[in-house]
């Protein structure tokens, strides 16, 4: 398994080029947060407004509006209902990605929203928080096919508990249709509850790393399993790069709402072009950089989810420093 570096990370990283506008530069769309989760909303799009994309939209509810005309005036705002009816294509001048599912408490007006954003965008789509649980649902598998069929690229970003909801999802969903088409007796409570069974002791023993890899491979995604450790699997089964782990994060980074910074920075990666495994390194590296940079400013036990977004930059600038000193 291959260890995450700066250098890596910093050769991932882009830059502004001297003819840019805000549209060349990229654009990252949200479609992020809930009422009951409004600050998702706000710490994702924060991020993904400092780490570089040119345009930032964000489908949010009315209160996450109304908090980032305040804290990110540079934001568009809309409903987040109008996803759906609106555009989201790329071309090689103007790339773009979607985050969707920081904040989403999984209610089914969210789960149907995020395959959606799946089905509605050849760009790139990063799934986190709540709504990864529409991605083992039948509609969302169909739309993950859809997507690694046409080589369009998608990236989970799961915690612990998150990616073994997922693969038991997965795994309860294949024994219930084995049973289904052996034309095995039972009821449906039955079945359904020994197919969990099986999930569970099917799951119950993987590491991280072999979580993130059935991940990736069972949905057709870059797969960043999030943890004191972090693991990122390709997916792709021909690559010697199956799965990197990033070793150099903070337990100051155990913080409500890390997680949602996350999603945003690797999110404005993706709409500034970057690949989708290259902007997993990045963003991750970057991320954890960010938390590391807080602890010393401000001691482990103060960081909160808010410091490691004012640390981005400093991350970045540190990043930069080394390609310089590099000579690249
Ligand atoms: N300020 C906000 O608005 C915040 C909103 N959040 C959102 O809240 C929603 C629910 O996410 P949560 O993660 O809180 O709750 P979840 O309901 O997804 O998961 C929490 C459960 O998973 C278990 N678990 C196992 N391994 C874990 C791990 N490595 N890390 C965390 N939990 C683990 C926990 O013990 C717990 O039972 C998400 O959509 C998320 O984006 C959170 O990001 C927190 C901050
Ligand atoms: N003990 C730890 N050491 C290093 N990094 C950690 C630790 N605990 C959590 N993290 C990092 O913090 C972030 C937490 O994300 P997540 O659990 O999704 O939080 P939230 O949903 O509250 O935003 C992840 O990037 C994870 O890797």
């Amino acid at each position: 398994m291959k260890s995450i570096t700066s250098k890596k990370a910093a050769r991932a990283l882009p830059f502004p080029r001297l003819n840019d506008n805000k549209y060349t530069r990229g654009v990252c769309e949200l479609v992020v947060g809930s009422e009951a989760f409004v600050g998702a909303a706000i710490l994702a799009v924060s991020a993904a407004n400092r780490m570089g994309a040119g345009y930032i939209r964000a489908y949010v509810c009315e209160e996450a509006a109304r908090v980032l005309h305040a804290v990110q005036p540079s934001v568009v705002t809309l409903p987040a209902g109008d996803y759906a009816s609106a555009s989201h294509n790329q071309d090689e001048r103007h790339p773009r990605a979607t985050v969707v599912g920081c904040g989403m408490r999984g209610t089914q007006v969210e789960l149907r929203l995020v395959v959606d954003v799946l089905e509605s965008t050849d760009a790139p789509v990063l799934v986190d928080g709540g709504g990864l649980a529409a991605l083992a649902m039948p509609d969302g598998m169909a739309a993950l096919k859809k997507r690694f069929i046409e080589g369009l690229p998608t990236v989970v970003t799961p915690h612990g508990g998150e990616a073994l909801r997922m693969l038991q999802a997965l795994h309860e969903q294949r024994a219930l249709e084995q049973t289904a088409s052996r034309g095995v007796l039972g009821s449906a409570r039955d079945a359904k509850e020994f197919a969990a069974r099986g999930a569970r002791a099917l799951v119950g023993n993987s590491t991280p790393q072999e979580m993130a890899l059935a991940l990736s491979r069972a949905f057709g995604v870059v797969c960043v399993l999030k943890g004191p450790d972090t693991f990122i699997a390709s997916g792709d089964e021909e690559s010697d790069r199956d799965v990197s782990a990033l070793y150099q994060g903070t337990p100051a980074l155990a913080k409500a709402g890390t997680g949602d910074v996350l999603a945003g920075v690797i999110g404005a990666l993706l709409a500034q072009g970057v690949s989708a495994y290259d902007a997993c390194v990045a963003g991750t590296f970057v991320h954890a950089r960010a938390g590391v940079l807080a602890s010393v400013d401000l001691g482990e036990t103060c960081v909160t989810a808010e410091d490691v977004l004012s640390h981005l930059a400093p991350a970045v600038s540190a990043l930069v420093r080394k390609l310089q000193k590099e000579g690249n």
